[in-house]
C-alpha cells in the first residue's frame, strides 16, 4: 500500500517539478536524453540497484554523454574516460560537490568545503600515513591467521566458498584498526549486521524519497521514516559504547592509535562548529565516520579480492607465474600453522613484486567491484558549458565506470585477464587518472577514493599470502563462472568455490 502511495506521490511531483524544470530551462541546450516523463518512468519502474542495463541501452541510443531528466533535477550520465578527464580533472572543483543528502556527518556526504577537507585529510593523511598503516603489520598477521584458519577448516568437497571469509577478514580488520583492538567473533558479527542491515536498505532505495524531500517524506512515509530511525539507533546502539570505551582507554594508556582517536581531535571549522560541543565531533558524529569506515572499505576489497582469486583459479598458468614472482621474493612457502609466526610476506617484500601489482590492478579494470561513483553535483552558482552543452547548476553528475574500464577503444580485448597490460616500463602504472583517464575503479580528481592506497595494500597482502601458502584449484567436477549480480557491490553470481591445498605440504608429501 505504501510503496503504490509511494509511486502515486512521486509521479505527481514528477509531473510538477518537470513543468517547472521545462520552463526555467528553455533556451539551454543539456546533453541529450530521454524525456522528462521517459525519464522518470524509467526511475520509477526499475529499481535502483538494477539500473545498469538501462543506462547501458541508453548510453547506445545517445551516446557516452547524456541527461535523464529527473524530478529532482537534471541527472548527467558520462560513459567516456576523456570527458571524464575533463570533468574530474580539469574542472574538478567544479564537479566535486555531493548531492544533498541524509543529514549526518562523514566525508562521503559532506559538501565540498573545509569540512570535507577537514575529514579527507584526517583519513587520508593523517590516519593512513604508511608509518600508521605499518603500525598495524601484528593486526594483519592476527587477520590472517584467522582467515587462514577459516578456509582449513571448511573442509567440502565442492570447495570452500571463499567470499564470506574474505568478507569476515577485511571486516575484523577494518573494526581493528577503527577501535584498536581485537574483538570476539561474536562482536565482530554484531557490528557487520547492523551495518549491513542499514546498508541493504539504504543502497535498495528504500529510503530515497526521505531523503529528496526531509520534511515531508516524514509525513508521507511514516513508517519508513521509523524504521531509518530504529536502523539507526541499532547502529548507535553497538557502535557508541566501543567509541566510549576507546576513548577512554587511550586516555589512559597509549596504544596503536585506531581511527576513532583521529577523531576526538578534529576541531570543526568555525561556520560547522554549533552543535554545541564546541567544535567537536558528537559520538553520532562518531558513528557515521566509523560506519563509513566499514561500509567503504570492506565490501568493495573483499568483492576485489573473490574476483582476482577467481580469475587465478580460472587460469592456472598466471596463479603459477605470481607463485614463481613470490618465491623468487621469500622463498619457498611455509606450512599454514607457521602463520603465527613471523612467516608472512610484508609490506617491503610486496614492493618488489610488479606482477603482483598488476595481477590487483587487472582485477580492478575488468571486474571494478563498483560501477559508478557517488553521485556528484555541479558546485558553482552559475551553469557549466562541457562540450558544447550546458550542465545547469545543482545537477547531479556521475560516471559509468564499470564501461570504461572495457572500452575497446581503450583497451586490447578488453574482456580478457591479461596483466602483463599493466607491466609498464617504468613498473609504474597510474590509475588515479591525473594524466588521463583509462579507467576509473576507484574514482579519480577531488572525490578519488582515499582509502586506495590502503585497498590496494590490503589486497596485494591477501592475494601474495593465499597464493604463497595454497595452491587455489577448481574442486572436481567444478568451475569458475564470472557472470556478475549487483548486491551491495558488482558480485559473482555464482560465488567462488574452490579448493585450497598446501603448498608446503604438497611438497614433503
Ligand atoms: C577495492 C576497494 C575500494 C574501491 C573499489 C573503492 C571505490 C571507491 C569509489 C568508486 C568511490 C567514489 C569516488 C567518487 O565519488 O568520485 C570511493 C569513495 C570513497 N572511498 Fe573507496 N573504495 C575502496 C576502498 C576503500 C577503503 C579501504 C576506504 C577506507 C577505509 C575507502 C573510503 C572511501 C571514502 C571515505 C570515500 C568518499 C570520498 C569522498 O567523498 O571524498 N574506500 N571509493
Amino acid at each position: 500500500m505504501e510503496s503504490r502511495f509511494a509511486i502515486v506521490v512521486s509521479l505527481l511531483i514528477a509531473v510538477l517539478a518537470g513543468y517547472v524544470l521545462f520552463r526555467r530551462r528553455s533556451g539551454k541546450k543539456l546533453p541529450p536524453g530521454p524525456s522528462f516523463l521517459t525519464s522518470n518512468f524509467l526511475l520509477l519502474t526499475n529499481p535502483l540497484l538494477e539500473f545498469e542495463p538501462v543506462l547501458k541501452n541508453l548510453k547506445a541510443k545517445y551516446g557516452p554523454f547524456f541527461t535523464l531528466s529527473t524530478f529532482s533535477g537534471p541527472a548527467i550520465i558520462i560513459a567516456d574516460h576523456s570527458l571524464a578527464h575533463k570533468v574530474l580533472i580539469q574542472q574538478g572543483a567544479v564537479f566535486s560537490d555531493r548531492p544533498k543528502s541524509f543529514p549526518m556527518r562523514n566525508i562521503s556526504s559532506a559538501s565540498y568545503g573545509p569540512t570535507w577537507r577537514l575529514f579527507r585529510r584526517n583519513l587520508a593523511s593523517e590516519f593512513m600515513h604508511p608509518s600508521r598503516v605499518e603500525s598495524y603489520s601484528w593486526a594483519r598477521k592476527w587477520v590472517l591467521h584467522v582467515y587462514f584458519c577459516r578456509i582449513q577448516k571448511e573442509h567440502v568437497v565442492s570447495g570452500v566458498k571463499v567470499v564470506d571469509h574474505f568478507r569476515y577478514a577485511m571486516f575484523c580488520l577494518l573494526v581493528l584498526m577503527c577501535f584498536g583492538e581485537k574483538f570476539e567473533e561474536s562482536r565482530i558479527n554484531e557490528i557487520a549486521k547492523v551495518q549491513r542491515d542499514m546498508l541493504v536498505k539504504v543502497s535498495s532505495g528504500r529510503f530515497a524519497m526521505l531523503h529528496m524531500f526531509p520534511r515531508l517524506g516524514k509525513i508521507l512515509f511514516k513508517n519508513r521514516s521509523k524504521e531509518f530511525e530504529k536502523l539507526c539507533s541499532d547502529k548507535e546502539q553497538v557502535l557508541i559504547p566501543l567509541i566510549k570505551s576507546r576513548i577512554e582507554a587511550a586516555n589512559s594508556e597509549p596504544l596503536n592509535v585506531a581511527y576513532v582517536d583521529t577523531l576526538v581531535n578534529l576541531q570543526l571549522p568555525e561556520e560547522e562548529s554549533g552543535n554545541g560541543d564546541g567544535g567537536k565531533l558528537s559520538h553520532k558524529d562518531m558513528v557515521s565516520m566509523c560506519s563509513e569506515f566499514f561500509n567503504s572499505g570492506t565490501d568493495t576489497t573483499s568483492t576485489a579480492l573473490e574476483w582476482i582469486m577467481a580469475n587465478l583459479v580460472k587460469y592456472p598458468h598466471i596463479q603459477r607465474k605470481l607463485y614463481d614472482e613470490i618465491t623468487r621474493v621469500v622463498g619457498p612457502p611455509p606450512r599454514p600453522s607457521e602463520v603465527e609466526l613471523e612467516s608472512v610476506i610484508n609490506e617491503d617484500d610486496l614492493k618488489k613484486m610488479p606482477y603482483l601489482k598488476a595481477v590487483v590492478l587487472e582485477g580492478l579494470r575488468r571486474h571494478p567491484p563498483v560501477h559508478f561513483v557517488l553521485p556528484h553535483r555541479v558546485r558553482v552558482m552559475k551553469e557549466v558549458e562541457v562540450e558544447g552543452y550546458t550542465i545547469p547548476q545543482g545537477a547531479t553528475i556521475n560516471f559509468m565506470t564499470g564501461e570504461m574500464g572495457l572500452d575497446p577503444e581503450v583497451w586490447d580485448e578488453p574482456m580478457e585477464f591479461k596483466p602483463e597490460r599493466f607491466l609498464v616500463n617504468d613498473g609504474v602504472v597510474d590509475i588515479t587518472g591525473s594524466k588521463g583517464i583509462k579507467m576509473m575503479p576507484i574514482g579519480a580528481g577531488r572525490r578519488m577514493c582515499p582509502g586506495y592506497d590502503l585497498a590496494m595494500f590490503h589486497l596485494e597482502y591477501f592475494v601474495a599470502n593465499s597464493v604463497w601458502y595454497f595452491d587455489w584449484t577448481v574442486p572436481d567436477g567444478g568451475g569458475v563462472d564470472l557472470s556478475e549480480e549487483v548486491e551491495l557491490t558488482v558480485v559473482m553470481k555464482n560465488p567462488l568455490r574452490t579448493r585450497v591445498s598446501s603448498r608446503a605440504e604438497k611438497r614433503t608429501t
